[in-house]
């Protein structure tokens, strides 16, 4: 954990969740999430952000999107843009999970718009960055995640409080993380980049994304340069979800 700077706990629901399930496991995160020292975000899935924005308006959990289109409006059927994110209620917006990168074909350049767009509407963009298993095997995680970095940030990403998640995408829902000292090794070469590319680069929050569970969450977030956790499968399960955000703020020391 970066020292002073306050843990960042993000739950990606994915697609799942009907209305029913989505505000009742809102409202079992905002319940829980009162003393607890660390901020926490649920994104869930498109159709529920309104609703879910309502259920925890005035509760310390706020809310963010899976996705964003580049484009503030336009003949983009399906699509949902920034302005919209915001204007149903959430506050953040993932862009770059690996599941849109391998899914959608999106690009690092798509990626970097998508990003420049959610500061547009006063959004923070959570960026994800990883590797597939074979360019780690391969010993090329650093310079794929430092290339992806290079070309999925916008300019002034540092400034304005974007966030990156480093979600190596062979630990995405399967049980398996990076060591410790890879998690910790990758977070510090991904801080030394964006140190080099901008003055607040520094203060950047990174979050660690793959497979965290209540079980591993204290140890991986106790890495240096580790200041938060975006969470899948987990985020699902409000006990759990909790669980690792009360592990957050034991690991900052708080
Ligand atoms: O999106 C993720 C968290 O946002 C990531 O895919 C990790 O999922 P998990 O392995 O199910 O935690």
């Amino acid at each position: 954990m970066t020292p002073g700077v306050r843990p960042l706990i993000a739950g990606n629901w994915k697609m799942h969740g009907l209305r029913a399930d989505g505000l009742a496991l809102a409202r079992a995160v905002a319940e829980g999430a009162r003393g607890l020292d660390a901020e926490l975000v649920v994104c869930p899935p498109a159709t529920l952000i309104a609703a879910v924005a309502e259920a925890l308006a005035g509760t310390p959990v706020a809310v963010g999107g899976q996705d964003c289109h580049a484009r503030e409006k336009g003949p983009h059927t399906g699509d949902i843009s920034a302005p919209m994110l915001a204007d149903a209620g959430a506050r953040y917006v993932i862009v770059g999970h690996s599941e849109r990168r391998a899914g959608h074909g999106e690009t690092d350049a798509m990626v970097r718009a998508k990003a420049a767009a959610a500061f547009a509407a006063g959004l923070v963009p959570i960026v994800c960055v990883g590797e597939s298993e074979a360019e780690r095997l391969a010993g090329q995680a650093e310079a794929v995640v430092t290339r992806q970095l290079a070309g999925s940030l916008p300019e002034g990403f540092a400034a304005r409080g974007g966030v990156v998640a480093y979600e190596p995408v062979w630990a995405i829902g399967t049980g398996r993380t990076p060591t410790e000292a890879d998690i910790a090794a990758m977070h510090g070469a991904i801080r030394a980049h964006l140190a080099r590319t901008a003055p607040e680069g520094a203060g950047v929050r990174l979050l660690y994304g793959g497979s965290v569970k209540p079980g591993n969450a204290r140890a991986i977030l106790a890495q240096p340069d580790v200041d938060g956790a975006l969470v899948g499968g987990a985020s699902l399960v409000a006990a759990d979800f909790l669980a690792i955000a009360a592990a957050a703020g034991v690991s900052a020391g708080r």
